[in-house]
């Protein structure tokens, strides 16, 4: 099982749902950066689950620890570590899942490629509880990008088939800057409060429901990324998948560009003084693998909790047959709502690994 990623900055990632810690280590961090952990604090409550009813009930402090890197607030360039304990493991809700696999969850896969000995308490190391750390690295990436210029926004486009506003070419940074403030990221309150009501029906109903991300990345310059097995695209999007529960990535307008004539779907250049626009940004700030200087515009598709009390079938590896599993235990109604901070925590990182600092 790797736990490493990145070629410029050096990402190192472990722990489980309901073992003692999780953390991340980040090697090749610049030094002297003056690390903000207030903001590191906020990004962190963000995603912190058991804040509200939309959210697994599981309450953690995800306070993070810092074990090496940080002197007096600053970086030194020695490897990063944080380290977040854990605090509210519920193990026994797990005693069934060790032989009756979730459906839709990694249990069966795992249980097959680690012969059994795969941690299913909370999940273990296929939790979504691994985006705590990642949202810390994240949080150090914005940090440092934010000084060159670089700030990532990020909404829930849809729950279900409640549909937020998409982020219009012209949106302006006060928009965005509000948007950053909201305690839920949704551009329309009318449409959040749609959301809230179907995810708390899905939740009394012992099911669950998904929903889109969409994030914009302002302020990365012209010339990032490679073509072909490298381009940028390619890159971020391993990073995005690697986020439990996504099951779709697409670039600029969705998947509208495929319904669209190549007249509609070309971003005509222009002059703004001597600076190089696009009318329209249907392709997202990327072409050929490259930026164009173009916001870098993308949504993820994250699919419903696979976890459900509602009663599923499913098989018994130990005595090979078929059965029935309603869950126990403490789950979320809906992950999309979570997930905007563990998204521009991924881009973040993403684009830390190509830009120099
Ligand atoms: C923030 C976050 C919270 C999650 N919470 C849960 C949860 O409470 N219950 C659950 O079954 N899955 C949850 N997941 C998703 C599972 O971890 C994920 O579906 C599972 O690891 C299988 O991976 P896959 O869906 O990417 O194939 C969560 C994911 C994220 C990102
Ligand atoms: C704790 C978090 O989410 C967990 C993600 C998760 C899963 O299967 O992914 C299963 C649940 O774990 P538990 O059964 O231990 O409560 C969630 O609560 C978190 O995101 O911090």
């Amino acid at each position: 099982m790797s736990a490493n990623w990145g070629r410029n900055i050096e990402l190192s990632i472990f722990g489980e749902s309901h073992g003692k810690a999780l953390g991340i280590n980040i090697g090749n961090l610049p030094s002297g950066i003056k690390i903000d952990m207030d903001a590191v604090k906020r990004e962190m409550a963000r995603r912190a689950p058991g804040q509200t009813l939309m959210a697994t009930s599981r309450r953690e402090p995800d306070e993070v620890e810092i074990m090496s890197g940080l002197v007096d607030g600053i970086t030194t360039g020695a490897p990063l570590l944080g380290m977040i304990y854990n605090t509210s493991q519920h193990s026994k809700d797990y005693s069934e899942l060790k032989i009756k696999m979730r459906p839709g969850h990694s249990d069966y896969p795992a249980y097959i490629k680690y012969h059994g000995f795969n941690d299913v308490r909370g999940g273990g190391h296929f939790s979504g509880r691994l985006t705590a750390p990642i949202v810390f690295a994240g949080a150090i990436c914005k940090q440092i990008l934010a000084d060159k210029g670089i700030h990532i926004y990020s909404h829930v486009l849809s729950i279900k088939d409640i549909k937020d506003d998409h982020f219009s070419v012209d949106i302006t940074d006060e928009q965005l800057e509000e948007l950053a403030n909201k305690e839920f990221s949704v551009l329309s309150d009318e449409k959040f409060e749609k959301m809230r009501e179907l995810i708390l029906e899905a939740r009394k109903n012992r099911n669950s429901v998904g929903g889109k991300i969409e994030c914009m990345i302002k302020g990365v310059p012209a010339g990032i990324g490679s073509p072909f097995f490298d381009s940028l695209e390619s890159r971020m999007s391993t990073l995005f998948f690697s986020i439990p529960a996504v099951k779709s990535v697409s670039f600029g307008d969705l998947d509208d560009i495929t319904q669209y004539y190549g007249s509609e779907a070309n971003d005509a250049y222009y002059y703004d003084g001597e600076i190089v626009k696009t009318k329209t940004n249907h392709n997202g700030g990327i072409i050929g693998g490259i930026t164009n200087g173009m916001p870098i515009l993308f949504t993820l598709g994250i699919k419903p909790t696979s976890s459900i009390a509602l009663e599923q079938d499913t098989i018994n590896v130990a005595t090979h047959e078929n059965t029935k599993l309603a869950i126990v235990g403490r789950h979320d109604p809906c992950i999309a709502m979570r997930a905007p901070s563990v998204v521009e925590a991924m881009a973040a990182i993403a684009i830390m690994d190509e830009v120099n600092v």
